[in-house]
């Protein structure tokens, strides 16, 4: 499968969002990737639901929801109304995982699990044959602009195994610090859809900058 692009939103200018919703339209761009935090889980306070409700009708692209927030089994009805595609939990905010991926299923999205850079994959283990993808962090959440981590690597690989083993069909998403010097790399070492936020919108030219993201195949 080629991979997938999902550039995210949270690195737009928000003063001129129509424009940048124009760029995902006509670019080269999978889904649209939407990071919520709550101030909480993250010491950073984003967008919510108002605001992926009213872009919902104007982007044409799949709406991947990166949840950021402690106790994420409140909001999953709601983000689902808000034009939700795919509803990605972290590990670390759920004390019932198999209960939240249910719920998620149960809405009708696809379901995510996200993994912090110091969370070992082999924590998925009885939960993979039911995920959709697993988000690896590839650096501390709660800002973009960071700069990518390079155990994310040897995470990709423990994931990929992990994945065959059981059979399950969840796709590999890598999220922070993604760029045009190591997608190339990500993607060959088995990550399945590529998260990038200044990569796309802090360039000159973002439709360009998708463009290169996206061209280029896997050699595994
Ligand atoms: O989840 C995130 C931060 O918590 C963002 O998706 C991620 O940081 C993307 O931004 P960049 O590509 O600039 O690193
Ligand atoms: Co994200």
């Amino acid at each position: 499968m080629k991979h997938l692009l999902a550039p995210s939103l949270l690195a737009a200018d928000f003063s001129k969002m129509e424009s940048q919703i124009k760029i995902i339209n006509q670019s080269e761009a999978d889904w649209l990737h939407l990071d919520i935090m709550d101030g909480m889980f993250v010491p950073n306070i984003s967008f919510g639901l108002p605001v992926l409700k009213s872009l919902r009708p104007h982007v044409k692209k799949p709406f991947d929801v990166h949840l950021m927030i402690v106790d994420p089994d409140r909001y999953i009805s709601d983000f689902k109304k808000a034009g939700a595609d795919l509803l990605n939990v972290h590990y670390e905010a759920c004390n019932h995982l198999h209960r939240t991926i249910q719920a998620i299923k149960n809405e009708g999205m696809k379901a995510g699990v996200t993994l912090n850079p110091h969370t070992p994959v082999f924590l998925l283990q009885e939960i993979i044959a039911e995920l959709d993808l697993v988000l690896l962090m590839s650096v501390n959440p709660g800002f973009g602009g960071q700069q990518f981590i390079p155990n994310t690597f040897k995470k990709i690989s423990d994931l990929k195994n992990l994945i065959a083993k059981s059979g399950s069909t969840a796709l590999i998403q890598v999220d922070g610090g993604v760029d045009t010097h190591n997608a190339e790399q990500l993607v060959n070492a088995g990550a399945d859809v590529l998260v990038a936020g200044s990569a796309v919108f802090n360039a000159p030219d973002p439709i360009e900058a998708i463009r290169k993201l996206k061209n280029f195949s896997a050699k595994v």
